[in-house]
């Protein structure tokens, strides 16, 4: 298989597609890792392996009516595989392991089958163990790389930061000749709404042009204005608080006037239609339930 991503956006051609199969029991309070899965632990609200399992095929489906090639994990009985993006990212024609959450890490396993398929020598994995970061946090944008960070001192003890500035600097050195751009997330264990879990949570690019972003996502607000200046403020679909914590930001584009987005999300979804780029609405709010969308549980493999 030849690996490449450009962009967030191109026509897309091969993906994993992650898998509410077997997702296991709901998880201990104690178990979990991000703030808006507890909410629903404690509220019993949950999801139902059954009800994601639904969504996730709906999913597939879009995907196969635009014969984009798609993979699943194997099947690890118990175990959450929802979130593809986390566990590795292509960022051209390098696949690059995440160095992810300990709770997370035997996801990467089950898609040993499509690791088969690339050149052993396209196949990265940081060098040490206190390098940190997930593909939910990393974006390739053409010649730019855009990372999502925390740079709190709290950071050892703040599950919800997954990227940090040794993440960073691995990223930028596998790619010498890109402009990497960082932006320190806003985090919190207890208010999923204050809660940027990764960049995709904050942001995320469309179109050729556009964006999807919540301001206050951002912990430093030049980082927010690095991107007003980037995309220019015309350019960029402000979310609020609520609809970030419905992760409207993480929708997913198969191509550049093509996106799956969830059927709930009405002012986004005219906001594309209006662009003139087609919406493949899907039911996806017992997965946006985990903190986690459609960019989550994908992971572009190939794209034009
Ligand atoms: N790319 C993402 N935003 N992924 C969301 C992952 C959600 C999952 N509950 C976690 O905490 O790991």
């Amino acid at each position: 298989m030849n690996l490449n991503i450009q962009n967030e956006t191109s026509r897309l051609r091969a993906v994993v597609l992650g898998t509410a199969v077997s997702n296991g029991p709901v998880p201990k309070l104690e178990e979990a890792y991000d703030p808006k899965s507890i909410e629903h632990i404690k509220a019993g609200t949950y999801p139902k392996e059954s009800d994601m399992v639904l969504e996730m095929e709906a999913v597939a489906k879009v995907l196969h009516k635009y014969d984009v090639k798609v993979y699943r994990p194997e099947i690890i009985q118990d175990y959450n595989q929802i979130f593809s993006r986390d566990i590795a990212l292509v960022i051209e024609d390098k696949f690059i392991k995440s160095n992810i959450l300990p709770d997370r890490e035997k996801e990467i396993k089950a898609i040993q089958h499509v690791i088969d398929e690339i050149d052993p020598d396209k196949v990265y994995k940081a060098p040490s163990e206190d390098i940190h970061f997930e593909g939910g946090d990393i974006m390739i944008h053409n010649d730019h790389i855009f990372i999502g960070t925390y740079k709190g001192d709290d950071y050892p003890d703040c599950i919800v930061a997954r990227t940090n500035m040794k993440g960073v600097a691995y990223i930028e050195s596998l790619f010498p000749n890109k402009t990497v751009k960082e932006f320190d997330l806003n985090k919190s264990m207890k208010d999923p709404k204050d809660n940027a879990l990764h960049l995709d949570c904050c942001f995320q690019p469309v179109g050729t042009n556009k964006a999807i972003i919540h301001k206050e996502g951002f912990r430093n607000p030049r980082d927010y204005e690095y991107l007003v200046d980037f995309f220019g403020m015309d350019n960029l679909f402000h979310i609020d608080k609520n609809e970030m914590y419905h992760m409207n930001s993480n929708i997913f584009s198969i191509a550049e006037d093509v996106v799956i987005s969830e059927k709930n999300f009405i002012r986004l979804n005219t906001w594309l239609r209006s662009l003139n780029i087609t919406v493949e609405e899907v039911p996806y709010s017992e997965i946006a339930k985990q903190e986690g969308l459609l960019r989550c549980t994908t992971m572009p493999l190939i794209r034009d």
